[in-house]
């Protein structure tokens, strides 16, 4: 039976602060409410999260909020217009102002792909499926009645409900592209991540079903657009049919590769005019800036994001695809661990996954396994050593228990190794392996008390990430590569697509990579994880 350490704290305390040096994570509305600080009410966004704020350096937001002065009896309808505009989705007649516009040929009715148009588009007439260009999904589900509610996010001091839309993703009635005309691009960039080729399966599919014929895979990332030695890959429903049935990238995967404006000649040479781009906050910050040179070249081009990143750490979303699977895979290795911990004299089991910013990954697995005793993640600071420290515990629970298991995320703890100061392709920091760190300090440790332990570490994160995707985000998968084909051929480009309170929405790429996403200290569910291990802060 597990035991509770006596240091656990039986609560945890609630920063409320409306003062304006709280540290806050505000999803999106981070340029609003540091602002906000400086209004007179000196109100800002108030957030219960004890983290700071992050941001990519890559893109800050195109459309920066207004300061709001919250004593400004209309300032919730001057917020929600304001919100509105920031979360507008870029669309081809805003270049284009006389584009053409035709009835969508996407129709359920089957046809053959290889048929002509010679007798004019299929359309399906009666068909009520189309989405209106005026839907939309509410972006946040819950009313707050105090900051001080676990998880909120309040504007003002009352936390008073304010109305945030976001566009419905889905086929438009109207669309923007002639199918005959379109020279479709696929493109996976980043590291690999379950259902890579769910995706690419799906978009080729719907292309197909729009009527398209030219389609073509890119090979290994934006690499691709440059690499003389790379030939794009015709794709058809024929070679994509069982793709997803293997893990990995069809197409391969790259990091780093050419300058946003060789890619852009690369498109023009090769007359791409949609573009889906598969990968993470450093794929989607190339996606727009590739949008934003085709504006500036008057290129009418569609260029649609699909995030993928098993971290999860794309604001805004329910989950990216993957990571799910990444979940259920992670799961399998703490449970090895806990054999192995469990199967031995005072053993101890060490788990690793992956997680550069965000320990969502470790916290869901911790969760899912119920076999964790300590989480650590980067977003919580956390001692090794002292009295409150990981191995203090660690040695309690041998001592109670007899066995335990540590999941750690790679991002965790690098406040406690040395900089590797390396980076990789793309500009991303090499971290170091904390880990193995914690697997040595944990011998070491257990050397100088003198208490035999026997340490077993498990580093399953390049498994996890080359497995195919499982049942749900199969599902997820398709539907975001059907959502992307519908919104480049609806004529908006600069977007991507999420699942949103479980519905699918197009958002602006600026808002869903200002910052990478990272588990609030203060959520429900980084609590629910805290009571499932039942582990003490280590501080
Ligand atoms: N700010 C940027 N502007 C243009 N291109 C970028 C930018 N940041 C990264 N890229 C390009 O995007 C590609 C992928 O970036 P990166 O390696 O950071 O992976 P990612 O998309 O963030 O996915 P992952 O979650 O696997 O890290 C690389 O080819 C890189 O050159
Ligand atoms: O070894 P690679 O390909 O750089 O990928 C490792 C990185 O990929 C990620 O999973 C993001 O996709 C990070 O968590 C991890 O640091
Ligand atoms: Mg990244």
């Amino acid at each position: 039976m597990e035991t509770l350490s006596p240091s656990i704290t039986p609560c945890v305390s609630l920063p409320y602060s409306n003062n304006s040096s709280v540290h806050v994570r505000s999803h999106g509305l981070s340029s609003l409410l540091l602002r906000n600080s400086r209004s007179p009410a000196n109100l800002s966004l108030i957030s219960s999260s004890r983290s700071s704020l992050t941001r990519a350096s890559a893109v800050e937001h195109s459309k920066t909020s207004p300061s709001i002065d919250l004593s400004d009896p209309n300032w919730k309808t001057k917020y929600e217009r304001e919100f509105e505009e920031r979360f507008s989705i870029p669309h081809i007649t805003d270049v284009f102002p006389d584009a053409e516009a035709i009835r969508s040929t996407f129709c359920l009715k089957m046809r053959s792909p290889t048929e002509d148009f010679v007798g004019g588009y299929p359309s399906d007439e009666e068909w009520h499926g189309y989405i209106n260009n005026n839907d939309r999904v509410l972006l946040k589900v819950i009313s707050y009645s105090s900051p001080t509610s676990a998880g909120a996010e309040c504007i003002d001091s009352d936390c008073s409900w304010v109305e945030q839309w976001i566009h419905r993703a889905g086929p438009r009635e109207k669309i923007y592209f002639r199918p005959e005309q379109v020279k479709a691009a696929i493109i996976t960039c980043g590291g690999l991540c379950p259902g890579l080729n769910d995706v690419i399966r799906h978009i080729v599919i719907t292309l197909e079903i729009y009527g398209v014929k030219n389609i073509v895979g890119i090979p290994f990332g934006y690499k691709g657009f440059s690499d003389k030695d790379l030939t794009e890959m015709p794709l058809s429903r024929k070679v994509v049919q069982n793709i997803h049935l293997s893990g990995g990238s069809l197409l391969g995967v790259s990091r780093g590769g050419p300058s946003v404006s060789e890619i852009v000649d690369s498109m023009e040479e090769r007359g791409i005019n949609m573009l889906f781009v598969l990968g993470g906050n450093g794929t989607h910050a190339g996606a727009n800036a590739i949008h934003n040179e085709c504006r500036k070249r008057k290129m009418k081009v569609a260029v649609v994001g699909v995030p993928k990143t098993i971290d999860n750490d794309i604001l805004h979303m329910d989950k990216t695809f993957g990571f799910d699977t990444a979940v259920e895979e992670a799961q399998r290795a703490i449970n090895s661990a806990y054999i192995e911990a469990h199967s031995a004299y005072h053993g101890v089991g060490i788990v690793k996954l992956m997680g550069r910013n965000s320990g969502f990954i470790a916290m869901q697995a911790s969760l899912a396994s119920g076999q964790v005793d300590i989480c650590l993640i980067p977003e919580v600071p956390f001692n090794i050593h002292g009295p409150n420290g990981v191995l203090k515990h660690l040695k309690y629970l041998i001592e109670t228990k007899g066995s335990a298991v540590i999941c750690v995320a790679e991002g965790a703890g690098q406040n406690l190794l040395e900089k590797t100061n390396a980076k990789d392709a793309s500009g991303n920091t090499v971290l170091g392996d904390f880990g193995v760190h914690i697997q040595q300090e944990t011998k070491k440790y257990f050397k100088e008390v003198s208490m035999p332990v026997d340490v077993k570490y498990i580093d399953p994160t390049y498994m996890i990430r080359a497995v195919r995707a499982n049942a749900s985000d199969g599902i997820l998968c398709t539907v975001l590569g059907q959502n992307a084909v519908h919104g480049a051929f609806a004529g908006y480009s600069g977007i991507t697509v999420g699942i949103i309170n479980t519905h699918y929405a197009y958002l602006p790429i600026p808002e869903v990579i200002a910052y990478p996403k990272s588990v609030d200290p203060n959520s429900r569910m980084w609590h629910r994880c805290l009571t499932s291990t039942g582990q003490p802060d280590f501080i």
